[in-house]
């Protein structure tokens, strides 16, 4: 039999590259997006649930019946809820209050129990997500706690897989890549490893408006004045992640809400990939980043697409939701034109 599986987990890696021909048209370089909703949970997550859940099995730390529990804005929570059904354990979540309500009914439909926490008060507040999670983990016999910001297997995951899908992909030839960083091990895996194989690969990371990690690897200092909300789910921290290897990335760009909503939408409508918010601002990155350093046509440039659009219906591909940000100074598209719907009466 050819391209069967046992279970849906066989499915998990391998991601396809795609080319980027319109939205990044002035750039001279090859743009390669790695799409990471390829992956049967629909982002890059299912990688470092099977590596982590898997590891844990090997070193006897998961016996049957066991409770994996998470923190996670959505992505990581369904991969551990996909792994955790195939493989007989439950699944606790503690999700931020940005998580669309979309998202958090994904992870019902797998079985999860979810814990709906404040996202705007500080990580050590005993209602934070990651403070909420590790109480559930101390309380819960039988149970292990993924902690993905602080648990270097996440790194391994992406050192061990997305890394070397990279280097083959593009034979070896990538000069370029760059990721949004989140908890950083998407990023710090893959170039870990392509910076073994070539150490003149620039990584660049792209953390969001709001978030602390630009500043930290520019100063080693943490700037409280750079936190404030922000909308984009996923990316930038207000703390420091032990998964995030800041020698391994070179630069970090640092994109807004609004920019990276834009370039979301356009990417859908100029390419055909629907992908999430996180598409939208490593693209919105990458134009940042080209802006200052100019591309040539010898370039080869990845850029990891972490997930997919149906997460974001009702929010970065909702005109309503645009409109409430105030996201309608848009200099590619006409609102007008390009989001009208028309009612036949
Ligand atoms: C949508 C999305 N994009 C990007 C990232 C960043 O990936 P990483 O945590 O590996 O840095 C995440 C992680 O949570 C995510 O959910």
């Amino acid at each position: 039999m050819n391209n069967v599986f046992d279970n849906i987990l066989g499915l998990i890696g391998e991601s396809p590259m795609v080319r980027l021909n319109e939205v990044t048209k002035d750039i001279p370089a090859t743009i390669l997006a790695k799409l990471e909703s390829f992956n049967p949970g629909h982002s890059t997550k299912d990688r470092i649930a099977l590596h982590i859940i898997e590891q844990a099995e090997r070193m006897g730390l998961l016996k049957p019946g066991a409770t994996i529990i998470e923190t996670t804005s959505g992505n990581t929570g369904y991969s551990i809820a996909m792994v955790s059904i195939i493989k007989g354990y439950k699944c606790i979540l503690s999700v931020s209050d940005k998580t669309k309500a979309e998202k958090i009914a994904y992870l019902k439909a797998l079985g999860a129990v979810v814990y709906i926490c404040p996202a705007n008060v500080p990580a050590e507040d005993p209602r934070s997500y990651y403070e909420v999670a590790k109480r559930l983990a101390e309380e819960t016999p039988n149970s292990i706690y993924i902690n993905q910001y602080f648990n270097e297997l996440n790194i391994e995951a992406h050192y061990q897989t997305t890394g070397p899908e990279i280097w083959k992909q593009t034979e070896g030839k990538v000069t370029h890549l760059f990721a949004c960083t989140g908890t950083g091990g998407t990023l710090s895996g893959s170039a870990k490893f392509l910076k073994e194989k070539n150490p003149d690969i620039k990584v660049i990371g792209v953390d969001a408006d709001g978030s602390i990690l630009k500043t930290f690897h520019e100063t080693g200092e943490i700037d409280k004045s750079d936190i404030h909300p922000y909308q984009i789910e996923g990316m930038g921290k207000n703390l420091i992640p032990k998964a995030l290897l800041f020698d391994q990335i070179d630069e970090f760009v640092r994109v807004n809400d609004e920019l990276a909503a834009y370039k979301t939408r356009e990417i859908a409508l100029k390419e055909a990939i629907m992908g999430g918010y996180t598409t939208g601002a490593v693209v919105q990155g990458l134009v940042q980043y080209a802006a200052e350093n100019p591309f040539n046509d010898t370039d080869l440039v990845v850029l990891i697409f972490p997930d997919h659009g149906s997460r974001y219906i009702t929010k970065v591909y909702s005109d309503e939701w645009m409109k409430e940000q105030g996201f309608t100074n848009n200099l590619v598209h006409n609102y007008d034109e390009v989001f009208k719907t028309e009612h036949i009466k």
